[in-house]
């Protein structure tokens, strides 16, 4: 039976305490003042079942520039949560005879991917219980945010720097956005493109439910910079964020908004 408005209110101040708990533990082992090792992936495990009774199903995506790591940390969070897992762009893919997203931008152009990744999007939010890492400019379109408002939306923040040192190491093949004609070395090409793409749409990532920022996570645990965070630390930080936004989802109700 689903919790009364005030008891779930109340299970929700100890799911508070007990993530403090695991927060603080986390940041105390890993600044090095305490001799124990850290068990991340427990962490993660704890969390994840703290939480997963407050989300009563709903569907969560990930949404973000291009690299900032939705396809790895949302299969992450699928594998914890028990939810299953949806790459938009392998659906894409899978839709167009197994043609590869580059190659559909060269045979059909851009309008017609984003065609499929809006009817893809309405299809999975029929669906429950589903982690969905999202493409990075599925938040172009405002048709696409009222599919994706039936579930939990979360946007993955991560320093474009960052960005374009991942992208510089995996190569644009995959990324037909990224792709170049300029001459200069892959990391600054990469930073030009998504500097570009970034002042276009930069704005609507913050229409999401929830933000994870990398900065505002290697600030948390005293690290110099974002490139040491693991996908399960990240993954960690979105678990605690999605718990912030039902705990505001709550209180709202309560207030009667
Ligand atoms: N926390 C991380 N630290 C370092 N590299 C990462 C991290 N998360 C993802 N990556 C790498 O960055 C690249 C882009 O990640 P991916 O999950 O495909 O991003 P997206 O789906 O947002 O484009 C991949 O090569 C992946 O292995
Ligand atoms: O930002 C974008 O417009 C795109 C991001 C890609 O997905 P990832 O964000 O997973 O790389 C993919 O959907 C396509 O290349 C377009
Ligand atoms: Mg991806």
């Amino acid at each position: 039976m689903e919790p009364n408005v005030a008891s779930k209110q109340r299970s929700y101040d100890s799911v508070k305490v007990s993530c403090t708990f695991n927060s603080l533990s986390a940041s105390v082992l890993e600044s090095g003042n305490v001799h124990a090792p850290i068990d991340e992936a427990q962490v993660l495990k704890n969390k994840s079942q703290e939480i997963e009774p407050y989300l009563s199903g709903r569907c969560i995506y990930l949404v973000g520039m291009m690299g900032s790591g939705k396809t790895t940390v949302g299969k992450i969070l699928s594998g914890v949560l028990g939810y299953s897992f949806f790459d938009c762009d392998t659906l894409i893919e899978q839709s167009v005879d197994g043609t590869s997203v580059a190659e559909i931008f060269k045979l059909y152009g851009e309008g017609f991917f984003r065609e499929k990744e809006t009817e893809v999007l309405q299809k999975l939010s029929l669906m429950r219980q589903l982690v969905v890492s999202t493409g990075g400019g599925a938040v172009t379109r405002p048709i696409n945010w009222r599919y994706m408002q039936k579930g939990i939306s979360v946007w993955l923040d991560v320093p474009l720097e960052a960005l374009a040192q991942r992208i510089a190491a995996v190569g644009t093949d995959s990324r037909p956005l990224l792709h170049q004609c300029e001459s200069g070395d892959a990391y600054t090409e990469a930073l030009n493109r998504l500097s570009t793409l970034w002042e276009e749409r930069g704005e609507a990532y913050a229409n999401a439910n929830a933000r994870v920022s990398l900065e505002n996570i290697a600030v948390k645990l005293g690290h110099k910079d974002v490139s040491s965070l693991t996908p399960v630390t990240i993954a960690i930080e979105a678990l605690e964020q999605i718990e912030g936004f039902l705990k505001e989802e709550d209180d709202m109700a309560i207030a009667g908004y």
